[in-house]
């Protein structure tokens, strides 16, 4: 996340769209120096459009926006209600947040989500890794410092935005990611080689074999417009970093595409558009899509990546997951014995809790 940047001025030339009005901005997407007014209408208008043209929605159904109270997401939140109800879109809209347990960021950045709930009319479920997991971000920190945190998070995060959708009964989800998100993923995929996640990171909506669909509408959206648009329209969102967010390679390619977006704002889109070009050769084995031993969540192993991390956290080898299986020190609050505990909570309260979800 960053904070709002002020708009790139765009001197006193009259608007390219309108004609009538002065340029208040230099579009970033396009170079274009335009009024504010039109703006706010291209910017709308391209988000409606990628709506239409990938049939994101249906009438009648209910839609939960992930929502961290950072800009994208609170982007979202106003945009898409906005839209729902100008093009009379049908749906039913829900914020959905995800409690990480991270003192001094997520419970600051939850203040931001419960005055949109207000400020937007949307009702608002949050959902805790403590409740669902018996760990938080905090005491996983602990137990295997900053290195690799962003793994047990990244995980823990999907699978509680499928058992928050699954409370709320929402056949959507909806994040913020954009068009720099998506640039960026593909070229790290192409980085570390994951052929597996290069094939679906451009896919607009995932998961339609999973237990709940997600869509993106922002995939064409780049985040500079996104932090214009919420600074013009003075909406309410956190701009804090996360204060366990260490993940250097990724920053490297954030990195690189601002820098080609410097030299050409197309190259964000470029990136995508070859992501969703790319073919796998028919050589390549693609994992097979199963579900879960332990909690029935879709897994191409025996046992689902959440259950493998608490497995690894419960037993005191929280690197099990990740690919090393040395023991490591015990957590730093907490003797074997309470880990044994918490171990056996977790297994019963996956079976009563997750084990029981429909996935
Ligand atoms: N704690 C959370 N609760 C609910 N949804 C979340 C949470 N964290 C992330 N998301 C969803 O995933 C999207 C991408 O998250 P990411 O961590 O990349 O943050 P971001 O790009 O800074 O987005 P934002 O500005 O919305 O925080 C968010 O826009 C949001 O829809």
């Amino acid at each position: 996340m960053q904070s709002a940047a002020a708009p790139t001025r765009a001197g006193s030339r009259l608007c390219k769209r309108c004609g009538e009005r002065k340029a208040a901005l230099k579009r970033p997407k396009t170079l274009e120096q335009i009024c504010r007014e039109c703006f706010y209408i291209v910017f709308e208008d391209e988000i409606h459009q990628t709506i239409v043209d990938n049939n994101l929605f249906k009438a009648g159904e209910r839609v939960a926006i992930g929502a961290s109270g950072g800009k994208d997401s609170t982007v979202l939140a106003y945009v898409l209600s906005e839209l729902n109800k100008r093009h009379k879109y049908g749906l039913d809209l829900f914020l959905l947040s995800i409690d990480e347990g991270i003192t001094g960021y997520r419970d600051d950045s939850l203040e931001t989500v419960k005055r949109n709930e207000l400020q937007y009319g949307l009702p608002l479920k949050i959902v805790s890794y403590k409740d669902l997991y018996d760990w938080t971000m905090d005491d996983i920190v602990k137990a295997i410092g900053l290195k690799n945190n962003c793994t047990f998070c990244g995980v823990f995060r999907r699978q509680a935005l499928d058992r928050g959708a699954a409370l709320l009964k929402v056949d959507k989800i909806v994040t913020g990611h954009n068009a720099d998100d998506i640039a960026e993923t593909v070229l790290l995929n192409i980085l570390r080689g994951d052929i597996a996640r290069l094939s679906r990171c451009t896919f607009i909506t995932t998961g339609e074999d999973g237990p709940i669909p997600r869509c993106k509408p922002f995939k064409y959206t780049y985040e500079k417009e996104i932090v214009m648009y919420a600074y013009f329209k003075k909406l309410d969102y956190f701009s804090t970093e996360c204060i366990y967010s260490p993940n250097a390679y990724r920053g490297f390619a954030r990195e690189f595409i601002k820098d080609l977006e410097r030299m050409r704002p197309r190259a964000i889109l470029d990136i995508i558009t070859s992501g969703e070009n790319f073919r796998i050769s028919t050589t390549t084995r693609m994992p097979e899509q199963g579900t879960c031993e332990r909690c029935g969540y879709i897994s191409s192993q025996k046992l689902c990546k959440a259950c493998v991390l608490l497995d690894g956290l419960n037993r005191g080898l929280p690197k099990l997951g990740i690919g090393r299986t040395a023991k490591v020190g015990a957590r730093a609050d907490g003797s074997g014995e309470q880990q044994g505990k918490r171990a056996e909570r977790n297994r019963l309260s996956l079976q009563g809790k997750h084990g029981n979800l429909d996935f």
